[in-house]
């Protein structure tokens, strides 16, 4: 068996997680963690899951949640998830990473720490985003230049990060693909008189309310046609067996940073 610790563990994507690990054949969960002073400290992980007592309290010392176990899956925030690397990578434990909004430094530091343990970073754990981004190169490389891009995404509103980390992966992918520096095109703000669209630019498009739990559209506009490729995710659980799945794979893997790309082999 897998040993499993989870930090984020009373959050929106922590109970997914402690239930799909709870559902893994291989995997047992071994450790939960929640920030001091979160009402959910020592209380059972499974019952605050809703998967049922699982005999794993919930703690706010990450190394005591990390004591038995082989692999971290940290869904939090990206402050957060560094200082739990950094625990990680001293402790020799392998890390899922789902949390988005790195900036560029953050996500250096990122790489630095997975020259000594194996990582997992990506922004989106679903099969179908997944993909989605092989479906956007392709798009992309086929229309070329002849198409004005658009992305918009849709989330909930508690989303504390924008645009998505998905949205920005959409856009570098689709930029990659075209030739050009997503950092470079990537326009997420129009009012006023802007003045024409530019050719090369990538307008990143942002929408918060309510409960969506996540909502991406490509758009592809060209001259008297459209193409829109869409991702909705109707839960969370795909997220979270998705990195249930990236645990998994990286039992048997050399310290290095992955993506789901790699865990679904589609590179
Ligand atoms: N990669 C993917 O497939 C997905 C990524 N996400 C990302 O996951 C992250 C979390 O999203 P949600 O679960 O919706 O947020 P959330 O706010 O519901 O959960 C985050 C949890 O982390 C906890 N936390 C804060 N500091 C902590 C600490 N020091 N130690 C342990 N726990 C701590 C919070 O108390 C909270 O319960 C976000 O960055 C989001 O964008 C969300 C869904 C899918
Ligand atoms: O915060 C969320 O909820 C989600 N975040 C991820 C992102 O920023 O791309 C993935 C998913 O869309 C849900």
């Amino acid at each position: 068996m897998i040993k499993i610790a989870v930090t984020g563990a009373a959050g929106r994507m922590g109970g997914r997680i402690i239930t799909a690990v709870q559902e893994a054949d291989q995997l047992e969960l071994a450790g939960a963690a929640e920030r001091s002073g979160h009402d959910m400290v020592g209380q059972d992980a499974g019952l605050v899951a809703g998967c049922g007592q699982l005999g794993v309290a919930i703690t706010d010392d990450l190394e005591k949640a990390l004591a038995e176990a082989d692999v971290l899956i940290d869904f939090t925030f990206p402050d957060v998830t560094l200082k739990n690397l950094e625990v990680c990578a001293r402790l020799g434990k392998k890390m899922v990473i789902g949390s988005t909004g790195f900036t560029p430094e953050q996500r250096k530091q990122v790489e630095q720490h997975a020259a000594k343990i194996p990582v997992v970073l990506a922004p989106n754990m679903s099969v179908g985003v997944n993909a989605c981004f092989k479906l956007l190169k392709e798009a992309a490389s086929i229309l070329g230049d002849g198409f004005d891009v658009e992305i918009v995404e849709l989330h909930h509103n508690k989303k504390k990060d924008a645009p998505s980390g998905t949205a920005v992966r959409m856009g570098e992918v689709v930029a990659e693909s075209l030739g050009r520096d997503y950092n470079e095109c990537a326009v997420f703000h129009r009012e006023g008189m802007t003045g024409e669209r530019t050719h090369d630019e990538i307008g990143m498009q942002t929408v918060r309310g309510g409960d969506i739990v996540g909502e991406h559209t490509v758009y592809f506009i060209g001259m008297g046609e459209r193409i829109e490729i869409t991702h909705r995710a109707m839960s969370r659980d795909m997220f979270a067996r998705g990195s249930a799945r990236a645990a998994q794979w990286l039992d048997d893997k050399s310290p290095g940073l992955y993506d789901m790309q790699d865990v679904l082999g589609l590179k």
